[in-house]
């Protein structure tokens, strides 16, 4: 165990998906993975491995923001031996082609700001998503029918934020789609541990037009999104 997960070594498969929300990570391996056994219930931050056409697959919620999702996944990949991660969170459209429900693959990311550099740097220089599983992402997707836009998204330290949304006006210049909260982080330590990654994410809002999901959709909300990450992750590494 680690000083935030219960599981043993050897409950994680080497392959994991990422939400933050621990309800996500629950509805996610409860529909989709076959024998779904919870191996971490700490803190809430729910964790799953099953199996998906045979293979196993894990699921762990990350919480809110760098800092929770740094410590979930440093401790995956350093204690439990994860390779390869998948985030399959939730952001808020920065452009008017992320539209609402679709999906945002992260193809580059940037940090909204000197803190999150700050934490960031830990990691050394910029990192990206694993080739291989963007290359699989966008193929699944069009095969799948999955409506999606790959490109450039921002890492945020905050989500309530003073300024509002003005705050985004030079990232929506560089062209971001979307805005999370955990994507840089993910990129990095993907790197630093020689691990692969990719974030996914739904539109939840948009943050030009004020539009909304509730919560009380979202299970339906992140079908495709799911199926896009077991789907590829099913691929192995
Ligand atoms: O829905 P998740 O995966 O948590 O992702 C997004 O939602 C949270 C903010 O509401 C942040 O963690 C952000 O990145
Ligand atoms: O607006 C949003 C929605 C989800 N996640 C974010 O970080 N921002």
């Amino acid at each position: 165990m680690t000083p935030h997960i219960e599981a043993h070594r050897g409950d994680y498969a080497d392959m994991v998906l990422l939400p933050g929300d621990p309800q996500r990570a629950e509805w996610m391996a409860r529909t989709f993975l076959e024998a779904p056994r919870c191996v971490n219930s700490r803190r809430g931050a729910l964790g799953f491995t099953g199996l998906f056409r045979g293979q196993p697959i894990s699921i762990q919620a990350t919480g809110i923001g760098v800092s929770s999702f740094l410590i979930y996944a440093q401790e995956l990949l350093d204690y439990y031996g994860a390779r390869t991660l998948i985030r399959t969170g939730t952001c808020g459209s920065l452009s008017a082609k992320a539209k609402l429900r679709s999906l945002v693959i992260s193809q580059s990311v940037r940090p909204e700001s000197a803190q999150s550099g700050q934490v960031f740097g830990l990691y050394g220089t910029a990192a990206g998503p694993d080739p291989t599983l963007l290359a699989r992402a966008l193929a699944k997707a069009a095969e799948l029918g999955i409506e999606h836009h790959a490109g450039l998204t921002l890492c945020s330290d905050i989500f309530h934020h003073p300024d509002g949304r003005t705050r985004f006006a030079e990232a929506q210049a560089a062209g971001a789609l979307a805005v999370d909260m955990e994507t840089s982080a993910l990129y990095r330590i993907a790197r630093h541990f020689g691990a692969s990654a990719l974030s996914i994410c739904t539109v939840v809002d948009n943050i030009e037009t004020g539009e909304l999901t509730d919560y009380s959709e979202r299970q339906q909300l992140f079908t495709d999104m799911t199926r896009l990450a077991l789907e590829i992750a099913g691929e192995g590494r």
